[in-house]
């Protein structure tokens, strides 16, 4: 039997809380969550739920309180080594030309310069930046900076990609071109991919899987939704078609009284 790739079983998280010192806050709690081997999902929940400490547990970054998580089947106990991540803030040294910062995982890792600059060149061609290697990150537009980014995680071939938010500071016809790239790419190498994100229109054009997660504390999964839509997809296309549309409606009237619980805790403190 194949293993998920990602496993996270009962798992809570327990911080110091930010807003009421000496107290504590427990952001996630009771949530068991899988990805498969090459399948893609998606978690959508209200601001302030939970999603990137999840996706920091799955990253190694973070250690749970309570509650496991397995990795291909082995217990994660330090950084996940088989993972790529590709954040919403700027990965790029400013400091490196684009090739310079694709290649720095490869150089890390030790592969031999001319191999490690092939493979660079190769994924800068792939994401649109063929011509663009010697550009340093201020003189790249957002889209091109982040094309750099998924150069930079995808180059390392990992079996495992987290994705945080990447694409919400692009504008919204960046981003629809680079989530097609992100499905195109993915589609061709077929890793599995936890991906956060609050749009649930992205979630829904991107996916295998939708998982809505409870506003906190306390968050957990409340509801979990299989997409159904033919692939491959244009992330423009598909939000036009029925199928879209109902699962749309079945996912937000899950989704709905969460976002206006968060919101409502946001205002509070806010207060
Ligand atoms: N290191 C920490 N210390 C204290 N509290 C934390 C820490 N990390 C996260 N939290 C709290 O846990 C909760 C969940 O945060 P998290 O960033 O995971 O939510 P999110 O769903 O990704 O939010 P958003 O949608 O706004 O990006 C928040 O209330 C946050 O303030």
């Amino acid at each position: 039997m194949q293993h998920p790739a990602i496993e996270l079983q009962d798992v809570a998280c327990t911080f110091i809380s930010k807003d009421a010192p000496g107290q504590r806050y427990t952001a996630v709690e009771n949530v068991s969550l899988t990805v498969g081997a090459g399948e893609f999902v998606s978690v959508v929940g209200p601001t302030g739920c939970g999603k990137s400490t999840l996706l920091n547990v799955a990253a190694g970054l973070l250690t749970p309180s309570k509650g496991s998580v397995r990795i291909f089947g082995e217990p994660l106990t330090d950084i996940n080594a088989r993972a790529g991540y590709m954040f919403q803030t700027e990965s790029l040294m400013p400091w490196r030309t684009a090739r310079d910062n694709v290649l720095a995982g490869l150089q890390f890792r030790g592969v031999p310069e001319a191999e490690a600059q092939q493979q660079a060149d190769d994924w800068l061609r792939r994401v649109g930046l063929g011509g663009f290697g010697d550009r340093y990150p201020h003189q790249m537009s957002g889209g091109m900076r982040k094309r750099a980014s998924l150069a930079q995680t995808l180059v390392l071939d990992p079996d495992i990609i987290l994705m945080d938010e990447p694409f919400s500071a692009l504008d919204i016809q960046t981003r629809q071109l680079m989530e097609n790239e992100v499905l195109e790419l993915w589609q061709s190498k077929k890793k599995a991919v936890l991906f956060i994100t609050h749009d649930l229109d992205e979630a829904i054009a991107m996916s295998d899987r939708v998982v809505v997660l409870s506003a906190g504390p306390a968050s957990h999964p409340i509801g979990e939704f299989h997409i159904d839509i033919d692939r491959p997809r244009d992330v423009a296309e598909v939000k036009a078609t029925p199928r879209f549309m109902e699962l749309h409606a079945a996912i937000w009237s899950v989704m709905r009284e969460e976002v206006l619980k968060g919101y409502q805790q946001q205002l509070l403190k806010a207060a």
